[in-house]
């Protein structure tokens, strides 16, 4: 069984196709434990699809099931393109719906599926929040970054049951820390976190149709939004491709 590791902004993957799609959830776990397994904070599996050039699966590091992930999808599309399963422009199907993509070289562009505003702004635990979706849910408070406090953000976590981001806006970035569902813990970058708190600080006037961003990783990455659509774009990189000595029936 071969897989491959991806980075995208500090967000990791292990990625792989198969054909056949079932519950892959204990592979998640299995794949993705950072002492016995590969280490990530999400699998992927590409599976083909009759309409779209493949549709996948997602799941969390702790086996849970994620509508959508962006930094997931800009890796997903890379793995694509190389492994000849789509051309450089392709579509994909998510559980939020369609993506589509474009890979050129190692920057690949993600176009996110519609965005909601699911909670406008309230006020809890000493900072102003709204909670966007952005393909799954996220609690946003603009706010000093050092603020970040993961006892806070875990508690928030289970109250919305979202993901939970610190953001500020400093020379011109947006500065992004995420606390995420499904690795309970902070990330080094989240993509649909990052496009959220872009939603949030455009709402506060502090951007405009665009910005730069800056995760926890300090990789720089770009959300920028035409005709209401979120188009997220950075570099992504194949750490390794590997062959597992595992027995290949678990993993088809
Ligand atoms: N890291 C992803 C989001 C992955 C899903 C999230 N942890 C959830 O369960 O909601 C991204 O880059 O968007």
């Amino acid at each position: 069984m071969v897989v491959s590791k991806y980075s995208a902004s500090g967000n990791d993957f292990v990625i792989y196709h198969v054909f056949k799609k079932i519950d892959r959830s204990n592979i998640a776990k299995k794949l993705c434990d950072r002492f016995n397994g590969v280490g990530a904070d999400g699998l992927i599996v590409l599976l083909p699809h009759e309409k779209y050039d493949f549709e996948w699966q997602f799941y969390n590091a702790d086996g849970s099931v994620a509508e959508m992930c962006g930094n997931g999808s800009r890796a997903a599309a890379h793995y694509a393109y190389k492994n000849n399963l789509a051309d450089k422009k392709m579509k994909f199907l998510t559980l939020a719906g369609v993506i589509e993509a474009e890979v050129e070289g190692n920057i690949v562009t993600s176009q996110l599926t519609p965005y909601k505003l699911i909670k406008d702004t309230f006020e809890e635990a000493g900072f102003e929040w709204k909670i966007y979706d952005t393909g799954v849910p996220h609690l946003v408070t603009i706010t000093d970054i050092e603020n970040f406090d993961k006892n806070l953000a875990r508690k928030m976590r289970e109250k919305y049951n979202a993901n939970v981001n610190f953001a500020q806006m400093k020379d011109g970035n947006l500065y992004v820390r995420t606390y995420e569902r499904g690795v309970e813990d902070e990330t080094l970058a989240c993509g649909t976190g990052m496009c959220a708190s872009f939603l949030v600080a455009r709402d506060k006037g502090l951007v405009a149709s665009g910005v730069k961003l800056r995760p926890k990783s300090g990789e720089e990455l770009e959300v920028m939004l035409k005709n209401d659509t979120l188009y997220f774009k950075g570099a992504v990189k194949n750490s390794f491709t590997a062959v597992l000595e595992e027995d290949e029936r678990d993993f088809l």
